[in-house]
């Protein structure tokens, strides 16, 4: 029997539970149930009151949650020892790039093992659905040390370089630390890049995908091209109009989803996966829900953990929001937020076009729950997700 207790995080409330949706953040959940399949809850509303509710109501599925008990994740001093006790890079704030001008010397990176490992461990997708904070407040763990390039697109467009090259571009890691890369276009392009990542590296490789609300995952990657078009040689996009609207649906015209529009295709997520499943174990892949994880990331992170056997270091209380940029920081060891780049203001996006890009979605998006078992935030909650336009 497994009993859940607070969950804390309940974004998206289905019709039954639209009165409880003003304390929806806080509402603390209840329930007992065999391991495999949570089936009712007990909602406490606040002052005793209690409801019971179907989880099918709640798109968070609940889980059990580890807390961790390493003192790392709470005292800093700890911590310092814990990820530089026997790392190859000294000290610096913020933790989460290892540059070469940290790096220790010679004789005591040998000593500790220290050398430039080729990947164990591939964020490979989905751009623009939080990849880019997954790998920076995973970079904190003790255990593990980021690619210190942002993304190394080894396997789509650096065609002409060999893994002697690609190692070359990993950090130095000593033997107890996962070298984790993340190039988000791997996910679509090219067709052969599971395959190649299976070959190059090996079958065991572990394979993180996040994915996340296709229509918010849109709108992102749209301000992303547009911006783009604004900086020299930051490489123009195809195809983008004046705005998200025109850009995704033939309005004026046949008013239907252009579905062959890149930013619009990408988010048909299950025809890329299977290129995945067909290369990877299913043990091997993990698909994190970017969207849970931009409202409660610990919960995403303690699920990356335990797929990579690593120790519990993340907490709840590692992260905040902040409420200028609507993004989560973490404030342990110190406080750290990802640049300016990520967490972009979004245009309002015409009512009629976003519920056609839901509609567009959904069939897509119940399949893939099907098919992987996985329960997505997002999936069948069309209109709340307005919100987070
Ligand atoms: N904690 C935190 N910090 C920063 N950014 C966060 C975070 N959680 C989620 N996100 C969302 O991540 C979106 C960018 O995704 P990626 O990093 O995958 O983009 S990229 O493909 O690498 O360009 C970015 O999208 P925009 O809001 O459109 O900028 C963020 O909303």
């Amino acid at each position: 029997m497994l009993t859940v207790r607070h969950i804390s995080h309940v974004q998206h409330c289905t019709q039954s539970l639209i009165d409880l949706k003003r304390s929806c953040s806080e509402t603390a959940v209840v329930c007992t149930a065999n391991s495999s399949s949570v089936h009712s809850a007990e909602v406490i509303i606040g002052d005793n009151v209690t409801r019971s509710i179907q989880l099918r109501d709640v798109s968070l599925v609940a889980e059990e949650t580890e807390q961790s008990t390493w003192d790392a994740s709470y005292d800093e001093a700890k911590y310092i020892e814990a990820k530089f006790g026997s790392f190859c890079y000294s000290p610096k704030y913020p933790y989460f790039v290892a540059t070469d001008k940290q790096l220790l010397s010679e004789s005591v990176l040998r000593e500790r093992g220290c050398a430039k490992r080729l990947p164990k461990v591939i964020i490979a997708g989905v751009k623009k659905c939080g990849t880019g904070a997954v790998l920076r407040f995973l970079n904190l763990h003790p255990n593990i040390t980021g690619s210190s390039q942002a993304e190394v697109h080894y396997f789509d467009s650096r065609v002409k370089r060999d893994l002697t090259w690609y190692r070359d571009q990993m950090p130095y890691s000593s033997q107890d630390q996962i070298t984790i890369e993340k190039t988000p276009t791997y996910f679509n392009f090219p067709d052969d890049a599971p395959r190649r990542i299976r070959e190059e590296l090996s079958p065991e490789t572990k394979i993180i995908l996040v994915l996340c609300d296709p229509v918010r995952r849109a709108v992102s990657d749209y301000l992303e091209y547009q911006w783009r078009t604004t900086v020299p040689g930051a490489g123009a996009a195809k195809r983008i109009r004046k705005t998200f609207e025109l850009t995704v649906v033939d309005v004026g015209y046949s008013e239907s989803v252009k579905e062959e529009q890149e930013i619009v295709d990408l988010g048909v997520y299950i025809k890329f996966l299977i290129r995945w499943y067909d290369a990877f174990e299913k043990e091997n892949i993990l698909l994190v829900d970017g969207t849970r994880f931009s409202n409660a990331p610990y919960r995403e992170l303690q699920k990356i953990e335990h797929f990579l056997g690593l120790r519990p270091f993340f907490r709840e209380a590692h992260f905040s929001l902040n409420p200028d940029r609507g993004i989560y920081c973490i404030n342990f060891p110190k406080e750290y937020c990802l640049p300016e780049s990520k967490g972009r203001t979004h245009p309002i996006v015409d009512d009629i076009i976003w519920q056609k890009m839901c509609d567009f979605y959904a069939p897509y998006d119940k399949m893939l729950a099907k098919i992987y078992g996985y329960n997505f935030s997002w999936v069948g909650h069309c209109e709340q997700r307005k919100q987070y336009r």
